[in-house]
């Protein structure tokens, strides 16, 4: 069978400014608490990709209205009150959706479900969630005692517990945080590390119980609550593959506008920074309580360095966009913390590592740390492994030389028209 490619050329400098897609972390949440909420909200500027479309499509199949108006969505929620399927709920490649969506659907009184994704998503470790919401009471079935779907959820009364998240997941602490809204008593997440905080802020925008101190995270049951429009900001981990570009290819400079600068996202910006990286931001406003602003990425010499892995979770997506900084850098990198790369949406340090020696970069793998010999790649072809991020990061390693990129359209889960805004930004100068 015939595999799509995409040969990208050489690119000279990328000049100009852009906005990309809507936040995914905020659109799959946006929807799900316009669906619980009572009454019609807009999500305005949503990312309208596989995996958002993907909750968009499974919260109508929970009742949930959810039209298009031109670029934004308008919902009509549920008041708390979710419907029972008539079929298997298809969570597509989202872990975010699965996850976060088995937080709801534990605490649904007497409604089942059952959820399945695609083949990397029924892979991907989902004990981490059906444990603690066991132990609220949730009664949920599946492959390997509940690890891997398809998963069987039949909603309990639920009673809230207290839990210290074993490994670093904003995931896991949202489904906690959204089952504890059905649940007798108070729930509280302690989060060693902290993660990024979208649904905190959106508790705090739709007016949900929260109350934050130091890393302990509280919320309790809610009554019904009216929707709220939302603006979806610019999703930083899109900006970061256009930052890397601009930052690896000579001559270049590129704005990123109206883009979430959340403090719990932005881990890149330091570790380019201290690359030497010519980079400048500043926040504009804030959206539904996240902060929007714009960054600038000018090329220039990177060098190596040893990344605090402390700073992991908090640019935990963009992993493989720094392996592509790394790739250009005088010097070495190095990168630990890198556990949970090994269960996205395919094991990230293995693909990383596999994709930097097909451009001719010495990279040594551990079980969770990269070590990364810069000076620049030699054209090449890059296998995403079904895997969007991958996709991009490493079109962008490429780019100034010429790269094949095998199954381009893996970028779509999260960026529709990647490749055109990257072939528009080269064009442009
Ligand atoms: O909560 C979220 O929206 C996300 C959390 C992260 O996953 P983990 O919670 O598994 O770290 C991240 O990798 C994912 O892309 C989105
Ligand atoms: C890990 C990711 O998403 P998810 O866990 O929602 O599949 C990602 O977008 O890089």
């Amino acid at each position: 069978m015939d595999r799509p490619f995409l040969d990208l050329s050489p690119c000279g400098p990328l000049r100009g400014a852009l906005r990309v897609p809507g936040d995914k972390s905020v659109t799959h949440r946006g929807l799900m608490l316009l669906a619980l909420a009572e009454g019609e909200g807009r999500l305005f500027y949503p990312l309208k990709a596989g995996d958002t479309l993907s909750t968009a499509r499974v919260l109508r199949a929970l009742g949930a209205e959810i039209a298009e108006e031109g670029p934004h969505f308008l919902v009509r929620g549920r008041g708390l009150r979710l419907k029972e399927p008539e079929d298997v709920l298809d969570c597509g490649n989202a872990g975010t959706l699965m996850r976060l969506l088995l937080g709801i659907l534990a605490g649904q009184e007497g409604l089942f479900a059952v959820l399945t994704g695609d083949a990397s998503l029924r892979r991907r470790p989902m004990g981490r969630v059906a444990a603690p919401l066991r132990a609220m009471g949730a009664q949920l079935l599946g492959r390997e005692g509940g690890n891997k779907a398809p998963l069987a959820v039949r909603g309990q009364g639920l009673k809230g517990i207290r839990y210290t998240l074993p490994v670093p997941s904003a995931q896991v602490k949202s489904a906690l945080l959204l089952a504890g809204l059905f649940a007798e008593g108070a729930t509280e997440v302690e989060e060693p590390v902290p993660t990024r905080d979208h649904t905190e802020r959106l508790f705090r925008h739709f007016g949900l119980p929260l109350w934050v101190e130091g890393n302990r995270i509280r919320t309790q049951r809610s009554g019904p609550f009216p929707a709220k429009d939302l603006v979806v900001p610019g999703d930083f981990s899109s900006a970061a593959f256009f930052l890397v570009a601009a930052l690896v290819t000579p001559g270049s400079e590129v704005v990123v506008e109206g883009v979430g600068l959340n403090p719990t996202r932005t881990g890149l910006l330091s570790v380019l920074k201290a690359m030497g990286a010519d980079l400048e931001w500043r926040v504009l406003e804030g959206e539904a309580g996240e902060p929007v602003g714009w960054v600038r990425a000018r090329h220039g010499p990177l060098k190596g360095v040893a990344v605090d892995p402390g700073l992991i979770p908090l640019m935990v997506d963009e992993v493989p966009a720094l392996a592509a900084a790394a790739a250009w850098a005088e010097g070495e990198t190095y990168i630990p913390g890198l556990a949970e790369l090994r269960v996205k949406e395919s094991d990230r340090v293995a693909a990383i590592a596999q994709n930097l020696r097909a451009l001719g970069v010495e990279v040594e793998e551990g079980e969770d740390w990269l070590r990364i010999r810069g000076g620049g790649v030699r054209p090449g072809e890059v296998e995403p492994f079904h895997d969007h991020r991958i996709a991009m990061a490493f079109a962008v390693a490429g780019l100034p030389v010429g790269v094949r990129v095998w199954e381009p359209g893996w970028a779509e889960i999260s960026y529709p028209g990647f490749f055109q805004d990257l072939k528009r930004l080269c064009a442009a100068s």
